[in-house]
């Protein structure tokens, strides 16, 4: 089912670009197209836009959710049934309802434009879960896939009431409808859920604390050749100019600048609808955004399957108590991580200043710590020296580094498809004495290849061997050429995203080392 039948469609249920208008439009201000650098399909600009301008109005009779059933005493007798179970459980019962009544369901058309795949944490198989490499998210993994599965079977009886049968009730059912309704549901105020919302669920999404984009044309860096290549690594060596130029002003943490802004969507209580407008300006062709919140990349992949490469809102957590042999009588209050540039979040700082100090100045000047300023030098000294040591700690900890990490990932993007993968493995030969032509071709093609040691690279070969054959482990049963790309994109995302998770680390190792020169 095409674009072209979903905008049909819409347009027959009152979906619209303006409120009140009297003829339905949507192509008049927005229109379907392809961003394969966010998201892939998604809404582009029609026309010029205006920031705050209503683009998209969808009518509450259009949204798919727990209560579009009022009127269905079937439903709404089971749903009085079944209340014990959660919202998001009774919502992906009711669109997997939908789903199998086929062309008699009013949402039809709707529903054969949704994704037949997602790589939401409850997709994850345990290879791809281990590949995160940080216990946090791998437990985070482990318990949402563990969490999916409990619901659906908490929820068959109710699928079963519903009349569903055969693969409708199956457990990879579930998954995809869970998937669907963890990655594209609005918030309403009647329920927890959330509602399903056609063409509205089209917008791809823009974080909150969004860069400034006047501000990072005006860098000087216009080109990857402009930087230092001894301070790029492969994988951002791959990147476009521009994601390089939002990497450096990640960097410099300059040309950042946070909104907050939650109000390019939302349902209207008085025009029962939902309600969509311009978070910018765009000009016509530009990719129409939409904010779903404020999300780190490890719960942008848990609950949408996506992360983004610099993603101004991520974080890594660490606690008072990862300074080991460090005995600290102080509460944790607020959020201790480190931002994206690698900065202490400004609880952790204070907290770290507090135990690093003796008991007599931490009651005399203790104050001070929780307004962000300075103890004392020599405090400051070891604040910055113990940070430092806690980041490299944990990044030796890891099987591999950020480096060997940004060389698996360019591997990947090379190989692109399961099929590349296992070619590249044949060229390859023998893992353990790789033959000349295999040197020759790995050191040709793949950035960053030659500076890494004998070890490393045995350990990034035995990486893809080991996703090779991870197929042929387990039920037995070979999966076919779709799912076996499905799970290398979702074993590359966790390389993604434990790349980026490194690299904070990193960044907070330069950061706490350029405090210490400061502070000689
Ligand atoms: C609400 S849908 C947006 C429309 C979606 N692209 C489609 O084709 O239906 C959300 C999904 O789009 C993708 N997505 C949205 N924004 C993205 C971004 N900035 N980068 C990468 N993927 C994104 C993710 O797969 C996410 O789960």
């Amino acid at each position: 089912m095409g674009e072209e039948e979903l905008l049909k469609w819409a347009v027959l249920n009152g979906i619209t670009d303006a409120s009140g208008s009297t003829t339905s439009r949507i192509v008049h201000s927005l229109i379907i197209a392809t961003f394969p650098q966010s998201g892939g399909r998604g809404l582009a600009a029609a026309r010029d836009l205006k920031e705050g301008e209503l683009i998209l109005v969808v009518p509450e009779s259009s949204l798919l959710n727990v209560g579009s059933f009022k009127g269905d005493e079937h439903i709404s007798r089971l749903l009085k049934t079944f209340s014990h179970l959660s919202d998001f459980q009774l919502l992906v019962t009711i669109l997997l309802r939908e789903v199998a009544r086929g062309e008699s369901s009013k949402w039809f058309v709707y529903l054969q434009t949704l994704p037949r795949s997602y790589h939401t944490f409850s997709q994850f198989q345990p290879f791809e879960i281990q590949a995160l490499q940080v216990q946090d998210a791998v437990s985070t993994a482990k318990y949402a896939a563990a969490e999916a599965h409990k619901q659906w079977m908490e929820a068959k009886p109710f699928l079963e009431d519903l009349g569903l049968k055969g693969r409708f009730v199956t457990w990879r059912a579930w998954q995809w409808a869970h998937a669907t309704v963890s990655s594209r549901t609005l918030h309403v105020p009647w329920s927890n859920a959330g509602t399903l919302c056609p063409v509205g669920d089209l917008f791809n999404y823009a974080p909150p604390g969004a860069y400034q984009a006047e501000a990072i044309q005006k860098t000087s860096c216009c080109s990857i050749s402009d930087l230092h290549a001894e301070d790029i690594s492969p994988l951002e060596k791959n990147l476009s100019a521009h994601e390089v130029c939002e990497l450096d002003a990640c960097n410099t943490g300059g040309n950042l600048y946070f909104t907050d802004r939650l109000t390019d969507g939302g349902y209207d209580m008085n025009l029962k609808s939902y309600c969509f407008y311009a978070r910018e300006n765009y000009k016509k062709g530009d990719e129409v955004l939409l904010c779903y919140g404020l999300h780190t990349n490890l719960e942008l992949l848990e609950h949408y399957g996506f992360l983004l490469p610099f993603n101004p809102n991520d974080k890594v957590y660490l606690g008072l108590d990862e300074f080991y042999g460090f005995a600290c009588d102080k509460p944790q209050h607020g959020s201790m991580h480190i931002e994206v540039d690698g900065r202490p979040s400004f609880q952790l700082l204070a907290a770290l200043r507090l135990c690093f100090v003796s008991k007599a100045v931490r009651q005399q000047k203790g104050h001070l710590a929780l307004c962000g300023q300075q103890l004392s030098i020599e405090n400051d000294v070891l604040v910055y020296q113990r940070l430092k040591e806690r980041c490299l700690a944990l990044l030796h900890e890891f099987p591999s580094t950020l480096h060997m990490d940004s060389v698996l990932e360019h591997i990947l993007s090379l190989c692109s498809t399961f099929d590349g993968l296992i070619g590249l493995l044949e060229l390859c030969g023998n893992i353990k004495s790789l033959s000349a032509e295999s040197q020759k071709l790995l050191v040709g093609s793949v950035c960053g290849w030659t500076a890494l040691h004998l070890q490393e690279r045995e350990f990034i070969l035995h990486e893809l061997h080991n996703f090779s054959q991870h197929d042929s482990r387990g039920s037995g049963k070979s999966a076919s050429i779709e799912d076996l790309g499905l799970k290398m994109e979702r074993w590359w995302l966790s390389i993604r995203w434990r790349f980026c998770h490194k690299r904070i680390l990193h960044r907070c190792v330069n950061h706490c080392a350029r405090q210490l020169l400061l502070l000689e």
